[in-house]
């Protein structure tokens, strides 16, 4: 099948198809297989190296694959024009040029690059004013880039990202330096940006809560492929049956992942009594399907906790 076709529904604004990366002798990406809808916000997780900045900078245009099909904005991002360029948004891992520039300078400079760009649906730029609202740095909006705090200048690299008001916006590690009430905003800006705006995000992040928090959906990737895909709630869902069950007998501390907690517990009393001591019953989380699933990729065994992890999953 080809990817620029429309496939029933709208067409994805992120499509690929056995997605493959080989840095020399290593391959990083093994067959990715990804679909970003309009307007959704999907969370790229994955422990460090696993390849998600490189998946995001294929995605970009900033990186050639070494096989697969790829299509961003129903272009291969390999021959994507300046026009394809002016509708993707860019947050990468840091920004650190322009020092010397004024936010409200810098952010009008950026701007004017997409002017060419607008549609009727999409004025471009984003005016600057409410750029600067938007990402709660209208205090700043006169500071020199270079004196602003390590979350200013975050909230400066998303103002950057959304100055062209992109249809398709990416996220590497978006809130790295953020204080609790930065993120907190910072959330709401991606859900006003995903909900008022159409515009679809994908971003990474190694904070599961976070993950949770805003996407409306969720990509494991681990070993070169995606893992696990869901909803942040039917993720959590199905995993809410398995559960960890920690206590003491004869002195010794056990620990079991059990599927029926209840029923585990009464037959553990039912045969030991009173030698069961620090009784302890934990639901399993997302936090533990993350885990369960990178630690396979990653050594490549199978353990039986992991097959019952992964079963319940995917
Ligand atoms: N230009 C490059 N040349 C060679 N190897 C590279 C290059 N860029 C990345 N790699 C390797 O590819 C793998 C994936 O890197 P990548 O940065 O995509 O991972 P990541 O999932 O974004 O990691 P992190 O969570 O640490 O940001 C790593 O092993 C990295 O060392």
């Amino acid at each position: 099948m080809n990817l620029a076709q429309p496939t029933g529904g709208s067409t994805p604004v992120i499509e690929t198809r056995d997605l493959r990366m080989r840095y020399g002798s290593t391959e990083v990406l093994r067959g990715v297989d990804l679909r970003v809808h309009r307007g959704e916000v999907v969370a790229l997780l994955g422990p460090n190296g696993a390849g998600k900045t490189t998946t995001i900078e294929i995605l970009e245009g900033f990186r050639r694959r070494s096989a697969g099909e790829v299509r961003v904005l129903g272009t291969d991002p390999d021959h994507g024009n300046e026009a394809w360029r002016a509708r993707l948004g860019v947050v990468l891992q840091s920004w650190r040029d322009h020092g010397r520039w004024r936010v409200r300078e810098l952010l009008d400079h950026l701007g004017r690059f997409y002017a060419p760009y607008r549609t009727a649906e999409r004025p471009r730029p984003y005016p600057v004013d409410e750029l600067v609202d938007l990402v709660g740095l209208r205090d700043r909006a006169d500071a020199v880039v270079a004196r602003l705090s390590g979350g200013q200048r975050r909230r400066l690299d998303v103002a950057v990202g959304l100055v062209g008001r992109p249809d398709l916006l990416f996220l590497d590690e978006p809130t790295v330096g953020f204080d609790p009430q930065a993120r907190h905003e910072f959330h709401d800006v991606v859900h006003r940006l995903s909900e008022l705006e159409d515009t679809a995000i994908l971003l990474t992040t190694h904070d599961l809560d976070e993950a949770e928090k805003l996407s409306d959906r969720i990509l494991i990737l681990a070993g070169g492929t995606i893992a696990a895909e869901g909803t942040p709630a039917e993720l959590a869902t199905r995993v809410a049956g398995t559960a960890e069950v920690r206590y003491r007998r004869g002195g010794e501390q056990r620990t079991h992942a059990v599927t029926d907690a209840t029923a585990y517990v009464r037959e553990l009393f039912a045969r030991h009594g009173d030698a069961i001591t620090d009784l302890e019953v934990r639901r399993a989380r997302l936090e533990d399907v993350y885990l369960a699933l990178v630690r396979e990729f990653e050594s490549g065994q199978r353990t039986e906790a992991f097959h019952e992890l992964k079963e319940l999953a995917v």
